[in-house]
């Protein structure tokens, strides 16, 4: 036998494992790194994390990252270069939080690597009908791997298209694992870039388990302090918005998009909710000259709302529910506020840290599970393919050498 699969073989049979979850997002803040013990698998999991740090990416990656993120056309010599380059960098901002934790790297039994999003193509948001679903992250595990010396499971999405999904969102299946109960009707909602939730029902019925992108959480506010306020890379505490009014007009204009028109369960990117987005709805209703501040609160009401309607929607057949939120959105506080006025059939608002993740480490904690349940899983079953939760296992795997 190989000793790289004796390796993994030994890592899939022990009780625990430590498991290092790495998660890029579409803000393009920084790399989360969580570096989780878990024990278990399948519905017995259970995850301590050791330690969670954010790198903060640098300028340079962000403007090398936008040459090509989200955009339809871009230099195809870049893309080609950025997959290595990213993952050679994601794997030495691992090397330096292990060096910083004085964690023996040889200790860490696989790195659950996300990789970075570049684009994300569901059939709902192209007009090619001789394509399904598609959707592309860099940063190459063989990299990080490389780089590190450990073995890396990366790549999580590609199966969930094989299988006919979207690719997205992903956090169903450990939303599932990890934060269903059995006494409590749970909506786990997380806000980054892109708003996203998955409802789990008390009652152990996996046929009701859903999970669905909602549309904007950060993603467009980002861009347009990033666009108008030059060294800003966001709202910070909401100081701007709540400077501002809503305008009622911009905000039905923004609101009246065919991704909000879609069923559940979709998913969007910021391909779509962007700042060419922006500018068509300030068009249709003549708010053009808005000043900044006026445009922020309505952005951030456009997060509030929609994200409360789909809240409520998902709550209104079901008693008590609570959410559960995570994600850079949670320190928002205009944002909290206003989604706390719009939720009326929501019984109770936490974060995940009551459940003991903490809540801006939750997507990287994630992704270590999935590279636990693709090591040592038992194909624990949904069964609910309609959904959108297929029945999969996701991650592939690279060697160090
Ligand atoms: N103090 C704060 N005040 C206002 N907004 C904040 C604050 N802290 C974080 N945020 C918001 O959270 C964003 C980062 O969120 P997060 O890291 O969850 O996104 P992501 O993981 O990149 O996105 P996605 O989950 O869509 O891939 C920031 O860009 C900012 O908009
Ligand atoms: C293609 C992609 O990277 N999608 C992200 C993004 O960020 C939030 C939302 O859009 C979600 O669908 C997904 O990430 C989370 C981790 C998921 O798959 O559950």
């Amino acid at each position: 036998m190989h000793p790289h699969i004796a390796a993994l073989y030994n890592s899939a049979k022990k009780p625990s494992r430590l498991i290092i979850g790495l998660m890029s997002g579409t803000s393009l803040d920084g790399l989360d790194v969580a570096l989780c013990k878990i024990t278990g698998a399948g519905l017995h999991t259970q995850i301590e994390v050791l330690k969670f740090t954010t790198v903060e990416y640098n300028d340079e990656y962000k403007t090398k990252i936008k040459q090509v993120f989200a955009k339809r056309e871009c230099d195809l010599e870049v893309l080609t270069l950025l997959h290595p380059w990213v993952g050679k960098l994601h794997g030495a901002m691992v090397n330096q939080c292990l060096a910083l934790w004085q964690v023996n790297p040889a200790d860490i039994d696989v790195i659950a690597s996300h990789g970075q999003t570049i684009y994300h193509c569901p059939q709902s948001q192209h007009n090619h009908h001789d394509f399904k679903n598609g959707t592309l992250q860099i940063g190459d595990s063989d990299q990080i791997a490389f780089t590190t010396g450990i073995t890396t499971i990366g790549d999580f999405r590609q199966k969930h298209i094989a299988a006919g999904g979207e690719g997205a969102p992903l956090a169903v299946y450990g939303d599932y694992l990890f934060f269903a109960s059995p006494n409590e009707n749970r909506i786990l909602l997380n806000m980054g870039g892109i708003a996203n939730l998955t409802f789990l029902p008390k009652n152990g019925d996996t046929g009701a388990v859903f999970s669905s992108d909602i549309g904007p959480g950060n993603t467009i506010m980002d861009a347009y302090v990033q666009h108008y306020f030059k060294g800003l890379h966001y709202d910070e505490g909401a100081k701007l918005a709540k400077a501002g009014k809503v305008n009622t007009k911009l905000l039905t204009a923004l609101t009246d998009n065919a991704f909000f028109k879609l069923p559940l369960p979709k998913t969007t990117g910021p391909e779509v909710f962007n700042l060419a987005y922006l500018r068509e709805a300030q068009m249709h209703s003549t708010t053009q000259r808005l000043n900044h501040e006026d445009v922020l609160a309505t952005l951030n009401a456009l997060s509030a709302t929609t994200i409360a309607k789909a809240l409520n929607d998902c709550a209104q057949h079901t008693q008590d529910c609570v959410v559960y939120a995570s994600g850079g959105g949670i320190h928002n506080p205009l944002l909290m506020e206003q989604l706390l006025m719009h939720s009326p059939n929501i019984k109770a608002f936490k974060n995940t840290e009551s459940l003991g993740v903490n809540p801006d480490a939750k997507e990287a904690v994630l992704f270590a599970i999935l590279a636990n349940e693709c090591l040592a899983g038992q194909r624990q079953s949904l069964n609910n393919n309609n959904q959108g939760i297929l029945d999969i296992t996701m991650g592939k795997v690279s060697f160090a050498d």
